[in-house]
């Protein structure tokens, strides 16, 4: 299985060019991707049902030309409106309207609460700009009709590229793509809007999607299942790694352990809570499988990092804001073991990023913060922050680090300094629960311990963690979340 391509809206309009230059015209494009759209559309109508088909100026709304002249020929009922004129189309759109036989209206005249089927072939990749007035109104009637909309390439009124909300856009059922996905089904709110995603090939071989694609990644188990950690009959505890968690305070102990008893549950050989001495009793009395050690500062840390065994660590969940946990955080990235750091590690750089320039490029790191903590511990780095691509923020956090950036969320984004990229969509709301995070750190770290690569960890970790809540739904806590991991594994493993 190969790795799912997601291409952003200037690579899939290079992978037409190319496709075109290649032999197949982009009339003949335009066609496969009309009929796959027609194709889906027929199986969600009755016989003669009445579909209304909203085109923009576009060669989205070409598209619309061909689904209207097809399902016509089919015996449905077909009201086509334009946004504009028909002597203002371009390009292939005007070989498609030709096509169309039937009367072509205003946009603002189409009656889409009497539709059986909406089918919004407004805008697609090359929205440019917000939707205003007539535009604006039509997505806004669509919504307010309650009918089914099927969405040809992406839900108008969407951004391509960011999936953001570009003044108003249609909320889609269902949404037939061309070749590849685009950032906007994953990322949210994109995902959102267009309803459940088909991929139609069109005929653009794979070859062209590779040479114009950016290394952007859906992330499945194609993109990391070769390298996930298998046990092999002779091998033993000691080779598959050894998790080092650190404690918070007495009173602030629980995400240490989460985190741990994630890690011994996604593989890593041995784990070991280290502990501030004031926490080593209620550490002691949760504890069973995963050791214990005393931990005082970031000596203690230094200390216990003599022992070369120890390749793995999570520092962060619980250990407190402040300048002790920074100078536990570089006792960590001098040591250049396999590192995960989140919350505190994170926060207690807020404003200070300066500190963490390139500082984890020697050893494998992971950085998983959520909106928040990403936000604090960049303040002040505009070119970081600021782009409305989470993919660009995250590739530049990356960069800036020398570290794997997981940017948490409905729609994580795992982003590594080389420039690969991925978005990650398997979770579920029920993740957001106190604790599930820690948890994450730990898987992440687990597979790290194990030999996974920094970038593979991180994405293999993201994607066991959100089918690990899924598979539980309501009522989810952190402390399942551990218990569920070697369902997981089970699945992928055997
Ligand atoms: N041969 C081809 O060119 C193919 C094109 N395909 C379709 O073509 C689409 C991309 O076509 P385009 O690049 O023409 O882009 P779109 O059709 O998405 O939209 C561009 C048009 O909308 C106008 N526009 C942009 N934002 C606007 C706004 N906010 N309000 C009003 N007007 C606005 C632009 O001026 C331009 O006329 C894809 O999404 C896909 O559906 C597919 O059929 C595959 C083949
Ligand atoms: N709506 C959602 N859909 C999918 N995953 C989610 C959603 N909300 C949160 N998550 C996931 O849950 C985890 C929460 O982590 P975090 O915010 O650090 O919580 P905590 O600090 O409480 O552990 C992250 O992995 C995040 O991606
Ligand atoms: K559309």
């Amino acid at each position: 299985m190969h790795p799912e391509l997601i291409l952003r809206p200037q690579q899939m309009k290079q992978a037409d060019g190319l496709t075109v230059a290649s032999g197949i015209p982009g009339i003949e494009l335009m066609r496969r991707a009309g009929r796959a759209v027609a194709e889906a559309a027929a199986k969600m109508l009755m016989k003669e049902a009445h579909v209304v088909i909203a085109a923009g100026p576009g060669q989205n709304g070409g598209d619309g030309f061909v689904v209207a002249a097809l399902l016509a020929g089919q015996g449905y009922r077909i009201s086509l409106g334009l946004l504009g004129r028909v002597e203002q189309l371009s390009g292939d759109a005007v070989l498609a309207a030709r096509d169309w036989k039937g009367p072509v209206v205003p946009i603002d005249s189409l009656a889409f609460d009497e539709a059986d089927l909406i089918v919004d072939a407004l805008f697609g990749t090359g929205l440019a700009r917000d939707l205003e007035g007539v535009a604006r109104i039509a997505v806004e009637r669509m919504n307010a009709s309650g009918k089914p909309i099927l969405a040809v390439d992406l839900s108008s009124g969407i951004d391509g590229d960011t999936g953001q909300v570009r003044g108003v856009a249609v909320k889609a059922n269902r949404t037939i793509t061309f070749a590849a996905r685009k950032p906007c089904h994953l990322l949210m709110p994109g995902r959102a809007y267009c309803g459940d995603v088909e991929i139609a090939d069109i005929g653009i071989a794979r070859e062209t999607l590779e040479a114009t694609s950016g290394r952007l990644f859906a992330n499945t188990p194609s993109l990391w299942l070769d390298k996930l950690p298998r046990p092999e009959l002779s091998s033993h505890k000691y080779d598959r790694g050894h998790t080092l968690v650190l404690s918070g305070g007495a009173t602030r102990t629980g995400a240490a352990r989460l985190a741990a008893r994630a890690a011994l549950r996604t593989g890593s050989g041995l784990v070991t809570v280290a502990s501030p001495p004031e926490a080593l009793g209620v550490n002691a009395a949760h504890l069973t499988a995963i050791m214990l050690r005393g931990c005082d500062g970031p000596e203690g840390l230094h200390h216990i990092l003599q022992d070369e065994r120890l390749n793995s660590l999570v520092l962060g969940p619980a250990l407190g804001v402040h300048s002790g946990t920074r100078a536990m955080v570089a006792v960590a990235a001098h040591a250049r073991r396999s590192l995960v750091l989140d919350a505190d590690a994170l926060t207690s750089f807020e404003g200070l990023a300066t500190e963490v320039h390139q500082a984890f490029r020697h050893a494998p790191t992971v950085l998983t913060p959520h909106d928040g903590e990403f936000m604090r511990l960049f303040k002040g780095h505009p070119d970081i922050i600021d782009p409305e691509s989470k993919i660009e923020r995250a590739h530049r956090a990356a960069a800036y680090t020398g570290a794997v950036l997981v940017l948490k969320g409905p729609d994580t984004v795992i982003a590594a300094p080389d420039g690969r990229a991925a978005i990650n969509a398997n979770g579920t709301p029920y993740l957001g629960t106190a604790g599930s995070g820690d948890t994450l750190c730990g898987i992440i770290a687990g597979l790290m311990a194990q030999g996974l690569p920094a970038f593979e960890a991180a994405c293999a970790g993201v994607w066991i963690h959100g089918e690990a809540g899924a598979s539980f739904g309501p009522g989810l806590i952190a402390e399942d979340l551990a218990e569920l991991i070697p369902g997981v594994l089970r699945k992928l493993l055997t």
